[in-house]
């Protein structure tokens, strides 16, 4: 049927805004929209130049929905590369949705999520993990993810990709060349070359899945647990960082027995939070199941925040240290000693000195009364230890590029071992025509319905 194929979107979110934009995209879309656009001028939409934007009013049979704004693309220039067509209204429910309607009784149908950005893929407007990173971009709240984001739409990845795809084209001609002649036993490639190839390949592909570690911290916040024993201040603390009353907060040991977690930005960096049940000897069942959460959650993180009231005695932290450091391997351990508001100067030098050797990182602070706050998220950002990000920096953020590129990364390392074992060409080629394959997965020059499926289908509809 005609027009089945013209989708159309509210591009804006609902119910907020003054102005919302209604999209639409495919073939025959701006003939759809000139048959319910009256123009102010003489001429009609369909007669229109490309990229030009007209005012005018959208009727529904006799009557005026609104007064709008319509911009024109014409195929391929667009953001879809079919015909597009834009409709900016004001912002009423009412008037969106009425129009909405309209534009589907004259044979438009309704997005699905992320179709608009399929379709530009689908179009060669962009490769897949551009498209990917238009989610991203989307849902970047610090200005680190928005950077990689940003780095990935404008195609830094895709480059990097291709490169490797051409040098894995040569890579794997070499060797196939070779075995046309094979009978002449004659040999093109020199193997210490080709090992040499090989490694270089592998070093990049290496690099590239290494990346995902700073990539995914970034994206998804570094994850930070504040832990320690009950009644330390732990929620107090994660109050004052998100700036909200997230976490309930009493002088009752044992009030928080779940994990409580959110997301903040300091200095450009995201950080998420994880608020835990305080650490004690009990006989609640509840209790002891979220005690165990702790400990899980220590491992999860990237940086724990041991939260201890400063009066607490050097034997009690002692005693904790015996639990907690044996859960501490690759995370960044801090002390941190609260209510300094409670204690003397001199109190506070003999807490300086204890456990200095296990955990050098410690700090002094108040979080009921917002002391010290400042230089414990300095120094959370020092203990992040993400690397500056240059606008030229590839980083992989995408769990999913991430497992191709570690699929890639086997079969440049089984090419390398084929080499070292003399193998012939067909074995060699076949690995590296493998390499490619995943490649191909992140750009989506290989991709299944399924895969396609999956990506789009967590867009927001409208884009
Ligand atoms: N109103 C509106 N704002 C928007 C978008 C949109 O689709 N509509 N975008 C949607 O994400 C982003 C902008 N991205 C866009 C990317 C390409 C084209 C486009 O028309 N490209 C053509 C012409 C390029 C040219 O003139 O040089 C092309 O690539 O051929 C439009 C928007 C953000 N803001
Ligand atoms: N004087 C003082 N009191 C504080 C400070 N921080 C927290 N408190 C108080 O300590 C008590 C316990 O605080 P919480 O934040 O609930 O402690 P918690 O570590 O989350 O406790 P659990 O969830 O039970 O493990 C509350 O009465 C807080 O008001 C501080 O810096 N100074
Ligand atoms: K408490
Ligand atoms: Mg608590």
């Amino acid at each position: 049927m005609q027009g089945n194929n013209i989708i159309a979107a509210i591009s804006t979110p609902a119910g907020v805004g003054g102005i919302a934009i209604i999209r639409l995209s495919g073939e025959g879309c701006i003939r759809l929209a000139g048959s319910v656009f009256k123009p102010y001028g003489n001429k009609m939409l369909g007669e229109q130049k490309a990229n030009t934007i007209h005012f005018g009013s959208i009727m529904k049979d006799d009557t005026v929905l609104d007064e709008v704004l319509i911009s024109l693309f014409k195929a391929p220039h667009s953001f879809t590369g079919e015909d597009v067509v834009e409709i900016s209204c004001h912002g009423s429910v009412y008037i969106q949705q009425n129009i909405l309607q309209l534009l589907i009784s004259k044979g438009a149908r309704l997005a699905q999520p992320g179709e608009f950005t399929q379709r530009a893929f689908l179009n060669g407007k962009m490769d897949l993990s551009q498209a990917e990173s238009v989610a991203d971009l989307i849902a970047s709240s610090s200005a680190a993810a928005h950077r990689l984001a940003m780095n990935q739409m404008r195609g830094g990845f895709s480059n990097k990709l291709i490169e490797l795809r051409t040098e894995l084209l040569n890579f794997a001609s070499l060797i196939e060349l070779e075995l046309d002649f094979s009978e002449e036993d004659v040999e093109f490639a020199n193997r210490e070359r080709l090992k040499e190839a090989a490694y270089d390949i592998e070093l990049h592909i290496s690099k590239l899945a290494e990346s995902f570690e700073v990539g995914n911290a970034v994206k998804n916040g570094i994850p930070v647990a504040i832990i320690g024993e009950t009644n330390a201040g732990k929620s107090t603390l994660l109050n004052l960082l998100l700036h909200e009353e997230k976490a309930i907060v009493s002088d009752i040991h044992g009030t928080t027995r779940d994990v409580i977690e959110d997301t903040i930005n300091i200095q450009g960096l995201a950080f998420r939070l994880i608020d835990t049940a305080g650490i004690r000897d009990t006989t609640d069942e509840i209790e002891s199941l979220g005690i165990e959460r702790t400990f899980k959650k220590i491992e999860q993180a990237n940086i724990i925040l041991w939260i201890t009231d400063v009066g607490t005695t050097d034997e009690h932290i002692r005693d904790l240290a015996e639990k907690i450091l044996p859960a501490v391997k690759n995370q960044k351990l801090i002390l941190v000693f609260n209510k300094v508001d409670m204690i003397s100067a001199e109190r506070k030098e003999n807490k300086e000195r204890l456990l200095r050797e296990e955990i050098p990182d410690r700090i002094f602070i108040s979080a009921k009364y917002e002391q010290g706050t400042n230089d414990l998220e300095s120094l959370l950002v020092k203990a992040a230890d993400i690397p500056e990000i240059g606008e030229q920096d590839v980083i992989v953020t995408n769990m999913r590029h991430y497992a191709a590129l570690e699929n890639a990364l086997s079969a440049i390392r089984r090419v390398g071992e084929g080499l070292d074992l003399h193998l012939s060409g067909d074995f060699l080629s076949q690995d590296i025509r493998e390499c490619m394959h995943y490649l191909g997965e992140i750009t989506g020059q290989i991709s299944t319905d399924d895969i396609l499926g999956n990506i789009f289908s967590k867009f927001c509809i409208g884009k």
